[in-house]
């Protein structure tokens, strides 16, 4: 689990590392410039030339040191300094005169010979004290790095490409597009959530002395990375002496006439992340041709017709009983009671619950209800849902992802599943997970059942909260990839997430 500061959390971090760490800010900026300088020499080609453009602060000073570990293995580097040389920080005062040791003279912009093919431009403008837009002098230099970019040179970036905002990967304009990034010490949202993400090209995270901050020196939103090995400790290998029992027995509440794909894809998908039974309860009218879609699937009838109700609590209650973890609302018959019948099955049932789809469109209307759940909630909206959530415009929600993700969950005491690219996964004491796996190819009907349904298994089989969700989300994401490799993105359907991906991660996890 990888974690992901913002620029007042690095400062922090940056503060107890020296003052509790005895690692002084001049040796972070040696390390972190010596890592910028490996980075940059493994992009250029045999007879490569470095351009590095440095700005007034410590990120430009992280590029002196990079040219100086460049001139010392022998390349050919010249630096452009950009902005009143008057403001340089000590520590990039200290390395210029460094690096004049070194012959490698600042050069102004204008006298740098266009790098081309072969060369690498180190973009050393800003980092994560960028405060507004780059102007004058800086645009004209990121400007120049698009030019040497368009004409073949490799971009490596000190910290962030200039111009992106560290804290939520929204660019200013003009913002440096970048083949690589450099993140010293921690990754920061920027780098990790789009299009920060892509304009940061391949994020290569280097250690700079820092590692002794640990979460205690560093308070505040708590953001991390989820990475392969962390979804696989998840969910250990099966004991010999088991039974279906043992793995839990999930609740769907799901489908309609006409809707019974969704339901059976919340089904199928909990059978194949390894839920020991799985029961659909839906109306009657549906509930034959949802189980007609596999034959573990088994079925519970809810009497009577149109639109889920207080009626239908009783036969929910009971249904709930014996049962380990409950899915609610893809394909449901929605209706003006839908979200009292939800709320008032919750404050009755311990179960933990995943409520996606129109059970997440029937409680927007009182999301409070939520709060008298007696077992864990687990909401899975997408933007759309978020906006109706929240009451926010989905463009809001959408340049707000982290802030809106974090706050719901801690409102409504719940896990919220933002999903989209980089998924977020809030739980409800304020620790954020950023999922990186998934691609376009699963934006296709039926994707978001199939979610729901590996968050029930992994509940059902008692996996804990958030490990469970944020493991079910970065295996969806990855079986999505998987299954993409084989069919293509466009040729990708709901059902290849649960027939072809998860069987594929859990072989890949189980060898
Ligand atoms: N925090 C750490 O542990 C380490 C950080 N390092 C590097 O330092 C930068 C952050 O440096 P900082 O001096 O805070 O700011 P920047 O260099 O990113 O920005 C320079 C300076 O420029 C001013 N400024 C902001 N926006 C603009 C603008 N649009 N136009 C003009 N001037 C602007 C503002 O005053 C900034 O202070 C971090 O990214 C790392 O690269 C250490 O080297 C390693 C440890
Ligand atoms: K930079």
């Amino acid at each position: 689990m990888l974690r992901v500061l913002t620029a007042a959390q690095m400062r922090q971090a940056e503060q107890a590392a020296e003052q509790r760490h005895g690692m002084p800010s001049a040796l972070l900026m040696e390390n972190a410039g010596r890592g910028l300088a490996d980075v940059a020499r493994a992009l250029a080609g045999p007879h490569g030339r470095f351009v590095v453009v440095c700005g007034p602060g410590n990120n430009g000073g992280d590029g002196l040191v990079a040219a100086r570990f460049l001139l010392e293995g022998g390349a050919r580097v010249s630096v452009t300094l950009v902005g009143d040389t008057a403001k340089l920080t000590t520590e990039s005062k200290r390395n210029l005169e460094a690096l004049r040791g070194f012959g490698g003279a600042a050069l102004a912009l204008e006298s740098v010979e266009p790098p081309a093919t072969g060369d690498v431009v180190v973009d050393a403008l800003f980092g994560t004290g960028l405060s507004r837009a780059p102007a004058g002098a800086f645009a004209e230099a990121i400007s120049a790095i698009h030019r040497w970019r368009r004409a073949g040179a490799k971009v490596v970036a000190a910290d962030v490409p200039s111009g992106l905002q560290s804290d939520t990967g929204e660019p200013f304009s003009p913002c440096v597009e970048a083949d690589a990034t450099v993140a010293f010490g921690f990754l920061k949202p920027g780098q990790v959530l789009e299009p920060g993400a892509s304009l940061c090209g391949r994020v290569h995270r280097v250690d700079i002395g820092m590692g002794g901050a640990s979460s205690r020196d560093i308070p505040g939103a708590e953001l991390f990375v989820v990475e392969e090995s962390d979804a696989r400790r998840t969910l250990p290998a099966r004991k010999a002496d088991t039974h279906k029992g043992t793995y839990g027995h999930v609740l769907v509440v799901a489908g309609s006439r006409g809707k019974t794909g969704a339901a059976a894809l919340v089904a199928k998908a909990a059978l194949r992340s390894g839920a020991g039974l799985v029961t659909v309860a839906t109306r009657s009218d549906a509930l034959e041709s949802v189980q007609s879609h596999s034959a573990e699937i088994m079925g519970i009838p809810l009497e009577g017709s149109g639109p889920l109700g207080l009626g239908d609590l009783d036969a929910l209650l009971a249904a709930a009983e014996g049962k380990d973890a409950l899915v609610m609302g893809p394909g449901i018959p929605r209706g003006p009671e839908t979200g009292r019948l939800i709320g008032e099955l919750l404050s009755r049932v311990e179960l933990p619950a995943v409520l996606d789809a129109d059970a997440l469109n029937a409680v927007a209307e009182d999301p409070s209800v939520l709060r008298r759940a007696k077992g864990p909630v687990v909401l899975t909206p997408h933007p759309g849902e978020m906006a109706r959530l929240t009451g926010r415009p989905t463009k809001e929600v959408q340049s707000k992802r982290l802030d809106m993700v974090g706050r719901l969950a801690a409102g409504l005491n719940v896990t919220v599943v933002l999903k989209g690219d980089r998924t977020l996964t809030a739980h409800a004491d304020g620790r954020v997970f950023i999922n990186t796996t998934g691609n376009p190819g699963m934006a296709t009907g039926g994707s978001g059942d199939v979610l729901s349904g590996v968050c029930g298994a992994l509940l059902a089989q008692a996996f804990p909260l958030p490990d469970a969700i944020w493991t079910a989300v970065y295996t969806h994401g990855l079986a999505g990839d998987l299954a993409a490799a084989r069919r293509g993105q466009l040729g990708l359907v709901a059902g290849d997430l649960i027939e072809q991906g998860l069987c594929e991660v859990w072989l890949r996890w189980e060898r």
